[in-house]
């Protein structure tokens, strides 16, 4: 698997920011929106695109609009909170959803929401969760959307853990990764290390589900 570790002083600053234990729930969110746009903005970089002419003012002028493109699809929780930024910046895209909730003891996703187109023959996907650990979570919404058909999957995150980068790799899917880092690996309790803690908490406060 692909996987782009995105080197860049923007990228630095404002994953420090969404690190650090300081940080308060409204910065942790609009610092994640202002990550997603440029981690979304490398993952776009080899999107097809079809050229056609357009006038400007003056003269004619080479055009250009996206080929095909991509379904966005954030994991619930802590993948909502990277949607508006994908979609701000891709705008002809279309979203689906999955929900996930990993159980806290198996290390397990438990799914409890899936809203996908039926057919993704041939198309390609480009995943949102800031958080890649196990890389459970991860292996079921990508597997979601390859039995659909789906040719061509990327995954935008925060971080990613090494054992959840193998995972995934080795599942066979038609995977390419974006992050801004790859962390030391995971506790004991499956958190990546250093990480940030937990991304869903911190955009939307700690429930109990289960
Ligand atoms: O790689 P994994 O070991 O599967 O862990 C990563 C998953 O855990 C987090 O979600 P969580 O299950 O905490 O749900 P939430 O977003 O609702 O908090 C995170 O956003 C990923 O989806
Ligand atoms: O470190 C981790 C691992 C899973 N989910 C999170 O939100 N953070
Ligand atoms: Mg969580």
């Amino acid at each position: 698997m692909d996987v782009n570790v995105v080197n860049h002083p923007l990228v630095a600053t404002r994953l420090s920011v969404l690190r650090d234990k300081e940080t308060g729930d409204p910065e942790f969110r609009s610092t994640l929106d202002e990550l997603t746009s440029l981690l979304v903005y490398e993952a776009s970089r080899d999107l097809p695109v079809r050229v056609g002419e357009i006038h400007t003012p003056v003269s004619p002028a080479e055009g250009y609009q996206l080929d095909s493109p991509p379904l966005l699809v954030p994991v619930l929780r802590a993948g909502l909170g990277m949607a508006d930024a994908a979609r701000r910046l891709i705008p002809e895209s279309t979203m689906g959803f999955v929900g996930l909730a990993r159980d806290e003891e198996t290390f397990e996703p438990r799914a409890y929401m899936e809203s996908l187109p039926e057919d993704l023959s041939g198309s390609r996907a480009i995943v949102l969760d800031p958080m890649v650990a196990t890389g459970g979570s991860l292996l079921h919404s990508c597997r979601l959307l390859a039995d659909r058909g789906c040719e061509d999957i990327m995954i935008v995150c925060v971080l990613a853990a090494p054992e959840g980068i193998d995972r995934l790799a080795e599942s066979g899917l038609p995977l390419t990764m974006v992050t801004a880092s790859v962390d030391d690996g995971l506790n004991e309790n499956a958190y990546i290390v250093p990480g940030l803690g937990d991304a869903g908490d911190r955009l939307f406060g700690a429930i109990r589900r289960f």
